[in-house]
């Protein structure tokens, strides 16, 4: 009760201690009561993940590891999205170097969030199509603002999302939803996630978010913190290795598929679509 209660109070802006931070795109604060590190994705007006979104964010994963936080919970600045994804106008137009790095970085974010020792949770305060449901299920934890959107919707774009990119989901769905929903493209309103157990709470504001997350890993207190990271390290060591395996192959496949002259035509048609709705 002491410990949920204090857990609430230090969410709603209690002492909080800002850690030094050399990354502009993401930022981490460190809640000095519980040591829960937040880690905000900051790229209005979407957060959409370019390379710089993609490093700064594997350097504030490494920052909350080497000072020793209890857990990192991931959320957004924007205001109705938690990330659209890749960022479509990076991956257009460009050269094979830019897509080879454009891939190597989401890859290597990913693997951070995936394979992070710490426990983790999304406070997912928007909609996370694709990239953002990638995070988002990096994580351990899920917890959405009501009638947003989350989902692979990838088969939409005409594009396929490789099996690494797909484990966050699989592990949280059984098989038979994920591919129908991968199939499909299908983007899952809040209730639908909830109710699939592709988030695991809704709550009504980000701070009840936030608070909802350092609920989630205080429920670890009382659990060795080294037995805790082994354990989950187990259930994802399998996903892991197969990645290993197949990272740099995956890399060369990207770059082949977005260098296609068909696939970049869609992507320009996606990206003036995106623009016309957002004028409306
Ligand atoms: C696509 C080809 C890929 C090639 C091959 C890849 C194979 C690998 C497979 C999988 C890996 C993962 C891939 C991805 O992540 S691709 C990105 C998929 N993302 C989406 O489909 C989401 C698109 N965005 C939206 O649906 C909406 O923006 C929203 C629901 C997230 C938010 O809606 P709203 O708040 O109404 O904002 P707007 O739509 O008005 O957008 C504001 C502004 O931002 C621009 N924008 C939105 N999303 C992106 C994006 N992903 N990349 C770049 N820019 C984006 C939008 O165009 C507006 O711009 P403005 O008109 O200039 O203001």
């Amino acid at each position: 009760m002491l410990h949920s209660n204090l857990l609430r109070l230090v969410a709603r802006g209690g002492p909080k201690r800002w850690m030094s931070t050399t990354t502009k795109l993401t930022s981490v604060e460190v809640n000095d009561k519980t040591g829960i590190a937040t880690l905000t994705l900051n790229r209005p007006p979407v957060n959409s993940q370019n390379v710089q979104l993609l490093v700064d964010l594997q350097s504030s994963i490494g920052e909350i590891e080497s000072n020793k936080s209890r857990g990192l919970i991931l959320t957004s600045a924007c205001s109705n999205v938690f990330s659209a994804g890749l960022d479509i106008l990076e991956m257009y137009n460009t050269d094979e170097e830019r897509l080879r790095t454009i891939w190597t970085e989401l890859q290597n974010a990913w693997i951070a969030l995936y394979g992070s020792s710490l426990p983790t949770a999304a406070a997912i305060n928007g909609h996370a199509p694709a990239g953002g449901c990638l995070l988002a299920t990096a994580c351990e934890y899920r917890v959405m603002l009501p009638k947003r959107l989350i989902g692979l919707n990838e088969t939409q774009l005409g594009i396929i999302a490789p099996k690494w990119l797909m484990s966050g989901f699989l592990n949280v769905l059984p098989q038979r939803v994920a591919e129908r929903a991968l199939t499909q493209g299908r983007l899952f309103t809040t209730e639908e996630a909830l109710a699939e157990g592709l988030v695991d709470e809704i709550a009504n504001t980000k701070e009840e978010a936030l608070e909802k997350c350092a609920a989630f890993i205080g429920s670890f207190t009382k659990v060795n913190p080294l037995a805790r990271s082994l354990t989950k390290l187990q259930f994802r060591a399998e996903n892991i290795k197969e990645f290993e395996k197949i990272r740099k192959k995956d890399v060369e496949d990207f770059v082949a598929l977005a260098s296609r002259p068909e696939v970049q035509k869609g992507m320009g048609i996606y990206l003036e679509n995106l623009k016309k709705k957002s004028k409306k």
